[in-house]
């Protein structure tokens, strides 16, 4: 039986200025999967994340669906709320802050945390779903890019979204951390967390991911398994040029 499904974009489009960066996309993410996206510099991948989390900008046209509602005139915070969360391509962390507290920030944010208590025992249990040992009361700042990587998703995480949405985790990773990364998403997945992973590894998305789509210029143009996907000749010529690059 298909899972029902958790995200729908249905035709939606975005412009700025005179560049159509999100052109008619249409996308489903059924519960319990991880749907990967892929696609050449510029091809509009972040700004459809930016549109199904409300961050910072809204659709021309089209509809988001997030768990039977639609949710693309919400702010972020509803959406986050609602059990969406998302990391970033940067890794956005508070530097200055401890591992722990920047955790906080994120419980907060998804509106977890009633109490103190509660809320230093939901923190704990993220940190420890991402593997990240030490010492948690030391300063974000001194972190290696794989523990900044881990920490950005805790504070995702430590909410209990239904749904993550992951920007490129794997950007600037050697093989053996990209390695490690797979390892904690499929462990994060098998506890029943549904992602959607931007990534141009596509190596994490052949381990990781159910189905994905290609965009290219702001429109999907493949969507389906990842074998089949990335031999499709219209995404080697998306990523490569008119004839495969030969
Ligand atoms: N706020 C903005 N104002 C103007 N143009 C923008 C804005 N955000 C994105 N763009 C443009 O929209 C297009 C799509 O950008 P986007 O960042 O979504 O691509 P991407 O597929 O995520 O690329 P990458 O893989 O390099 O991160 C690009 O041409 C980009 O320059």
């Amino acid at each position: 039986m298909t899972a029902p499904v958790l995200l729908a974009a249905e035709e939606v489009t975005k412009s700025f200025g005179s560049l159509l960066a999100v052109d008619r996309v249409s996308i489903e993410v059924r519960r319990g999967e991880v749907f990967g996206l892929a696609g050449p510099n510029g091809a509009g991948k972040s700004t459809l994340f930016n549109l199904l989390t409300g961050i910072p900008i809204r659709p021309d046209s089209g509809k988001v669906i997030f768990d039977g509602q639609e949710v693309q005139n919400r702010s972020p915070r509803w959406i986050a709320k609602a059990g969406l969360k998302r990391t970033f391509q940067t890794e956005a962390v508070f530097e200055s802050l401890s591992v722990r507290d920047n955790v906080r920030v994120g419980s907060a944010y998804g509106g977890a945390g009633r109490t103190a208590r509660w809320d230093r025992a939901r923190c704990a249990e993220a940190l420890e779903r991402v593997e990240l040992g030490g010492d948690w009361d030391r300063p974000a700042d001194g972190l290696s890019l794989i523990d900044r990587k881990r920490l950005m998703i805790a504070c995702a995480l430590v909410s209990g979204p239904s749904l993550l949405l992951l920007d490129e985790p794997a950007a600037g990773l050697d093989p053996a951390d990209q390695e490690a990364l797979i390892r904690l998403l499929a462990g994060i997945h098998a506890t029943g967390t549904t992602m959607v992973i931007i990534e141009h590894v596509l190596s994490v998305l052949e381990a990781l991911a159910g189905r994905m789509a290609v965009l290219d210029s702001g429109k999907v143009i493949v969507t389906g398994a990842p074998a089949e996907v990335l031999t499709d000749p219209r995404v080697v010529e998306a990523y490569l040029g008119p004839g495969g690059g030969r």
